[in-house]
């Protein structure tokens, strides 16, 4: 017998993962007459952890003070949980849990005697809670040691416990990762993953580490000098999103294969160069059967069809010029 009950919540579940927690509309920050983020949207989904990311100074600390309501936007709008920021700013901050600067805490304090500090000033928040929110970032056996005597990885992960606490809809987190060595960096990435699915919450953290990002990241958002360059999705494998590819076909007429692959509508075309009759294309996978089909038929020979591989670290480079770390 099905049991309509787990039915129900199960498509809830679906639902709620893509619930839109996060939306920019062309928030943009001037400052002196320079605007320092120009014109940004894109937005962050339930259970999905996002990626800011730039070189420095490209606008991430920036936008990040503006979503939190640090800054005023100079135009353009956030919406978190549905919420204006600058209609109805108390009802969208209180969906947000955010990290901006390394977290506050009492060091000679356990570190259950700070949660309950935040709990006091906090409407809401159980006991229960706190114990959930501790086991969620793995620090359920250090709660009452001094959080002096934390590293800074478990310093980082009670500050989003504590971020946690009033059951946000959006985590926020400035370069979350910084100054952590690598163990510590691979902890909080897998934290956070466990955190966004467990909590089907939006993570949105900006890094100008792109190798993080691809580790850690469901989306990364570029910008650089305070506009969008790209946003890319990628897999779990840290790989970019294979549903979309690039191609490049040798052929032997470009001309009569790019007007081909236009009344086609299914590829579109990234470059060509007729000389040496090569084109480039972008494709869904599932149309590359009927991609060669088309150009076969229209009496295009292809010589090669082959995948331009290309890794998001090539690209970020590319769209920013920038070396691996800036
Ligand atoms: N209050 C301000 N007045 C004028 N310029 C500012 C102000 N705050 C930031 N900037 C400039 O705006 C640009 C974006 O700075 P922001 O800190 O947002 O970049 P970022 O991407 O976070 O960089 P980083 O990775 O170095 O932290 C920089 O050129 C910075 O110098």
């Amino acid at each position: 017998m099905v049991d309509m009950n787990k039915r129900n919540s199960a498509a809830e579940a679906r639902s709620d993962r893509n619930e839109t927690v996060l939306q920019l509309d062309n928030v943009s920050k001037i400052i002196g007459g320079k605007k320092l983020v120009n014109g940004l949207s894109f937005e962050v989904k339930s259970g999905e952890i996002v990626g800011l990311l730039g070189p420095n100074g490209a606008g991430k600390t920036t936008t990040i003070r503006m979503i939190v309501g640090l800054i005023g936007m100079s135009e353009g709008d956030v919406r978190i949980g549905g919420s204006s920021v600058s209609k109805s700013f108390e009802a969208a901050i209180r969906h947000i849990g955010a990290i901006i600067e390394n977290p506050e805490f009492y060091p000679y304090m356990t570190g259950l005697d700070n949660l309950k500090q935040f709990q006091r000033m906090t409407e809401g928040v159980s006991e229960e809670r706190i114990r959930e929110v501790t086991a969620l970032v793995g620090l359920q056996d250090a709660m009452n040691k001094k959080v002096k005597a934390y590293s800074l990885g478990m310093r980082q992960r009670l500050g989003i416990a504590q971020a946690l606490l009033h059951k946000p809809k959006v985590l926020i987190l400035d370069e979350p990762t910084n100054g952590l060595d690598p163990a510590g960096i691979r902890e909080m990435r897998d934290y956070l993953k466990l955190i966004a699915d467990k909590e089907r919450i939006g993570i949105l953290v900006s890094s100008h580490m792109l190798s993080e990002m691809e580790l850690m990241c469901s989306r990364v958002v570029v910008i650089q000098e305070g506009k969008l360059i790209a946003v890319r999705s990628i897999n779990h494998n840290g790989s970019e999103e294979k549903s979309s590819m690039s191609l490049s076909l040798e052929v032997t007429d470009v001309e009569l294969a790019s007007r081909t692959l236009a009344a086609l509508n299914k590829a579109e075309l990234l470059s060509k160069d007729a000389d040496r009759g090569m084109l480039a294309v972008k494709v869904k996978h599932e149309d590359i059967p009927s991609l060669v089909k088309a150009l076969t038929d229209a009496g295009v020979g292809l010589y090669r069809l082959e995948e331009i591989k290309s890794s998001l670290e090539d690209e970020f480079m590319k769209w920013t010029g920038a070396n691996r770390s800036a």
